[in-house]
């Protein structure tokens, strides 16, 4: 599904990938933690397409980067990022924004074909949204919001949704429908792979988590055996314990935070 090998990406003399190594199976959903600065959203955008490395070789999708028409690999791959929830009209309806996701248009301008007209109410139906349809997209809250975006996203059928800190200013009752909203998605044939700060938001549906720092993978694969106390330590070089509650981690900063 995703192939990274040896990724370096050198800007402005700094090393900013020194060497990035990442293997996702199909069907397998990813966290990626690390400091700020340590290249998350980087490596996301060198999936997306959106930047290129130094060295090294992308493969995503069965399309090594560099030989194929980036564009049509895009199509099966949803990126929300930070900023794009601004990129939307706020006057705009509801069902118009998850419409233009079949055709990643940010506004429709023509009449939508019926067939995505019903397909953009059945995916607000399925998020508990379809009475909103018709409201203004800049009438609905932060965390609305960004669920519509996801609605959106998931008109093109992608096999691939990247999220970067979708999580980042919502409340905790947001936040925890956001996730509830991901979850339901886990069981379509797609793979995840999710940008945070904050470890509680690792829940049930994540199979697998990488961790950065200073440019580098320091671990890699399944959930468990990442995210432990020493390898967060490691990356995050803050002195901490993890516990796992109902299949999430938790974490306490040990007194003297930083080592
Ligand atoms: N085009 C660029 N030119 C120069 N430096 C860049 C460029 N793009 C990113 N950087 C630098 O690369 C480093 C990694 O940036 P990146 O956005 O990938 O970090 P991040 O891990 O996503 O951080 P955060 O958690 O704060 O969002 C940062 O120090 C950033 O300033």
């Amino acid at each position: 599904m995703i192939h990274l090998q040896n990724l370096t990406l050198r800007r402005e003399q700094r090393d900013i990938l020194r060497g990035v190594d990442l293997e996702v199976g199909e069907g397998e959903h990813w966290v990626l933690l690390g400091r700020n600065g340590c290249g998350k959203t980087t490596v996301l955008e060198m999936i997306a397409g959106y930047m290129f490395p130094t060295s090294g070789t992308v493969d995503v999708l069965g399309n090594r980067y560099g030989t194929v028409d980036i564009r049509e690999v895009r199509k099966q791959i949803g990126y929300i990022g930070a900023s794009l929830i601004e990129k939307f009209t706020l006057y705009d309806p509801v069902w118009e924004i998850v419409a233009g996701g079949a055709n990643a248009y940010l506004r429709i301008y023509e009449e939508a074909a019926p067939e995505i007209r019903e397909r953009a109410h059945a995916e607000l139906d399925r998020i508990g949204f379809g009475p909103m349809a018709d409201q203004p997209f800049g009438t609905l809250s932060q965390g609305e919001r960004k669920k519509v975006l996801l609605a959106r996203t998931m008109m093109a059928d992608p096999r691939l949704i990247i999220l970067d800190e979708p999580c980042a200013g919502l409340d905790l009752y947001e936040r925890e429908a956001y996730l509830e909203a991901l979850r339901e998605l886990a069981g379509r044939r797609l793979s995840m792979l999710y940008v945070t700060h904050h470890i509680e938001e690792i829940v049930p549906l994540f199979t697998h988590a990488a961790l950065m720092a200073e440019g580098r993978i320091v671990a890699a694969g399944p959930k468990r055996e990442t995210l432990t106390p020493d390898l967060l330590q490691e990356a995050f070089d803050v002195s901490l314990s993890l516990q796992w509650q109902d299949e999430r981690p938790w974490i306490q900063v040990r007194k003297g935070a930083s080592r």
